[in-house]
């Protein structure tokens, strides 16, 4: 490679300096012990917390925890002989996807491949000690093995004998892969002894027995089982993210725990007269151990030290103002000087990952012809999950495939191929704006990343080989990043999460969280929960509310679906609100074709604004299905600017909600026919909070705050003005704009306040 500071990057001075991320590292006395056993420190499971290893304050009183727990070199199968093996589950299945023959040398392969990650080795170890405590707290570098492995080591020990093994995920696209991944390491099909659940899309059967989930899933899942009786384990991983369910799911377990294994004495022993015992997990690579270890009573902290491959880092010498434009440089410097291998390039978001792909795609196609190719993908939360997924085919022959991603593609996520990272050290970030704008709400602002993210970003490169990562930043940026990011639950709406809390009995002021959000947040989200009917003036949940918990839907639709009952709706309800939950917006938006898709998209456009519009784009696309074949829709929706992936995503989302609707006795083929004032009053009671009033100066001020929003300039209404108006959110950026916007008769909201006092 050309000598870096060429593009602006600085080499760390060694390899050993490169590497010297600040890992918790084992402490000198457990150095000494694993030494004077006989066992490679790299690869040993050694109990000890960050504070422990740095010498911290707490290393004292730590010490008396700690036992040394060696790796043994045992072989795997020793353990299978506990509980019901997993090759007594394991049916021969034979698709293309399926399962290879067990003596194959893909199967070989893998298995090689699993006996060679650093966790192996402590696997006898790690086994022993979670069966011998109920909570027990994993710290692994990235790459050591711990997602994929401890489920199945727990598996094949016996230690689940009662029920299933949950993993569970923050993202949708790390719980599919790791199932998937997994699937393939025990040799059956996805769906049978391992399986995935993640909103909207579900692969389990009464065979599976390893299940990654995300965590909205399984909060989801104690509504219908509050004891999570089907697990007898829980391993909560990359718990350091913090999310708003990962925190709730960690207060939950720990009262689930304490009622399913009743005689556990306080520091977590496990008891082995409780009838279907429940076993914590949480796992991470860079975790307040201590913290998580006080929550649970002292739990044990264990450590897996070690990585497979190294990573190389880089670290920029100046600071970059311009971060796409040094991730698209550092991206045609590897490129042109490096071996092969693929690159993954971390952005904040979905703009710039757009704007970057279509740079690099240009000067692509100016590359000397002898150059190999350069395939783009992208990976975003709002990008439809198989599109996603592409990311994770192989890579054609003499091509180079560049990854585009947000953050979610940070954690857990092997992606093959991926030799190479840029990380250009921001990040977008929910932040719940309740004091600034008066009215409270969600917003993404743009920020610096963790130092955390930093090494969860880095561990991509290194997954299958020696890894590089060029951090467009210096190390004294590094050095001064924040160690964590602060507990989603103290940053967001609480909306959804007292909703379904409310539905398990429970009240969030009163549970025991490891961070509990303020007053302010909780009144904001109690406010809105009054306002769509879903709790009385007791603050008591509503037979409306409960049914709105039912549906995986912001609450906010699910009230619309539950009003729309009334006014007679509801398919048209259904459509609109399966469009909106779609991961993708339906509208394409192409900025240099401005003018053919405003002229285009005036053929759905409706008077009443975007709700309709969508109903209009709905209705035409199913004309266009029950007409044309596959080719032919697909053409329409090119040349309507139309994204058909949200179209079929949302079909199967409907699909779902209807399965919902009949459990309640809702009509889903209930139409106002070509009616829409019903439609946007089923709207209006989901979005009152939501809503807004002309004022004499043509500006519209929040009826539920102060603050004055303007309509966002690509909705149908943006040149309109209307009394009153409802949106689905709002979009904070140098000016309040609201998106998602229609027209609503002022007179609704008497309508839907008289409603309200009935349901109080
Ligand atoms: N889908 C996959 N394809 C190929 N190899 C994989 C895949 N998933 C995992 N691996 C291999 O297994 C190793 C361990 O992955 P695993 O996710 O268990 O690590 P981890 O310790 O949980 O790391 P992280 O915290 O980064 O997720 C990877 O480094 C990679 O070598």
């Amino acid at each position: 490679m050309r000598d870096p500071s060429y593009y602006g990057l600085k080499t760390e001075k060694n390899h050993k300096r490169a590497k010297s991320i600040p890992w918790p590292d084992v402490s000198d006395d457990d150095k000494d012990k694993t030494k004077g056993n006989g066992v490679k420190r790299k690869n040993s499971i050694v109990n000890g917390s960050s504070d422990q290893s740095r010498g911290g304050q707490n290393g004292h009183k730590n010490k008396k925890r700690r036992s040394s727990v060696h790796n043994g070199d045992t072989p795997q199968s020793k353990d299978s002989a506990h509980g019901p093996s997993s090759s007594q589950s394991k049916r021969p299945h034979v698709n293309g996807s399926g399962p290879s023959t067990p003596h194959s040398a893909k199967f070989k392969a893998v298995q090689e491949q699993r006996a060679q990650l650093p966790i192996a080795k402590g696997r006898e170890a790690l086994i022993e000690e979670i069966r011998k405590n109920d909570v027990t707290i994993l710290l692994g570098e990235t790459g050591s093995g711990k997602t994929t492995q401890v489920p199945q080591y727990i598996l094949e020990s016996g230690l689940a004998r009662n029920g299933m093994i949950a993993v569970t995920q923050p993202r949708k696209v790390a719980a599919t892969s790791l199932a998937q991944r997994v699937a393939v390491e025990q040799n059956v099909s996805l769906g049978d002894l391992v399986g995935y659940a993640v909103r909207f899309d579900e692969k389990s059967s009464t065979e599976t027995r390893i299940k990654y989930l995300t965590d909205g899933m399984i909060v989801r899942e104690l509504m219908s089982d509050p004891l999570l009786s089907h697990y007898s384990v829980v391993i909560v991983d990359e718990a350091h993210e913090r999310t708003l369910r990962t925190d709730l799911l960690i207060a939950n377990l720990k009262t689930i725990q304490a009622k399913r294994n009743p005689k556990s004495d306080a520091k977590g022993k496990g008891n082995a007269d409780a009838s279907n015992p429940l076993k914590i997990v949480i796992m991470s690579a860079t975790l307040d151990a201590e913290k998580f270890s006080r929550f649970y009573h002292n739990a044990k902290i264990l450590y897996v030290k070690g990585r497979q491959h190294p990573v190389k880092i880089y670290h920029s010498a100046e600071s970059q103002l311009d971060y796409t434009d040094a991730a698209m440089r550092t991206f045609f410097q590897i490129h042109t000087d490096q071996p092969p291998g693929d690159v993954l390039i971390f952005l904040p978001g979905q703009e710039d990952i757009e704007s970057l792909q279509k740079s690099i795609e240009l000067y692509a196609r100016q590359l000397p012809r002898d150059k190999p190719e350069v395939l783009t993908c992208t990976m975003f939360a709002a990008q439809e999950h198989s599109q996603n997924n592409k990311a994770f085919a192989p890579t054609p022959p003499n091509t180079r495939k560049c990854i585009l991603a947000t953050n979610i593609a940070e954690t857990s996520i092997t992606i093959p191929g991926i030799k190479y990272v840029i990380d250009t050290g921001k990040c977008k970030e929910k932040q719940y704006l309740a004091r600034t704008a008066g009215g409270g709400f969600d917003t993404l602002l743009t920020r610096d990343i963790t130092k955390s993210s930093a090494m969860q970003r880095a561990g991509r490169a290194g997954r299958e080989g020696a890894g590089v990562c060029f951090r467009l930043y210096t190390e004294d940026a590094f050095n001064n990043m924040a160690v964590a990011g602060e507990p989603e639950i103290l940053r967001c709406s609480l909306t959804a999460s007292i909703l379904n809390l409310k539905c398990l009995g429970q009240n969030l002021e009163e549970l025991d969280l490891m961070d509990k959000p303020d007053l302010e947040t909780i009144s904001s989200a109690l406010k809105t929960l009054w306002l769509l009917g879903a709790i009385d003036n007791n603050q008591k949940l509503t037979a409306a509310g409960r049914q709105m918990a039912l549906f995986p839907l912001e609450p906010q639709y699910a009230c619309a679906v539950v009003a729309s009952k009334e006014y007679g709706c509801t398919s048209e309800v259904l459509d609109i609100v399966s469009i909106l939950s779609a991961s993708s917006k339906l509208f394409v938006d192409i900025s240099d074709q401005r003018d053919a898709v405003t002229e285009t998209r005036r053929k759905f456009k409706h008077s009443s604004g975007d709700h309709l519009t969508v109903l209009n784009a709905v209705r035409a696309y199913r004309e266009i299905a029950a007409a044309e074949n596959k080719h032919a829709r697909r053409e329409w929706c090119r040349k309507h600017f139309l994204n058909e992936r949200t179209f079929l995503e949302a079909r199967d989302i409907r699909e779902q909600l209807v399965v919902t609707c009949t459990k309640i006795g809702i009509d889903v083929n209930a139409s106002a026919k070509d009616n829409d004032e019903p439609v946007i009053r089923s709207l209006g009671h989901g979005l009152a909070g939501n809503s807004a009033l002309l004022q004499p100066d043509g500006t519209y001020k929040q009826t539920m705050g102060q603050t004055i929003v303007k309509v966002h300039p690509g909705s149908t209404l943006a040149d309109k003005k209307v009394p009153a108006i409802i949106y689905d959110d709002l979009m904070y950026t140098n000016q309040i704009y609201a998106r998602g916007v229609s027209a609503i008769p002022k007179s609704f909201f008497l309508t839907h306040a008289l409603l309200n006092q009935k349901k109080a």
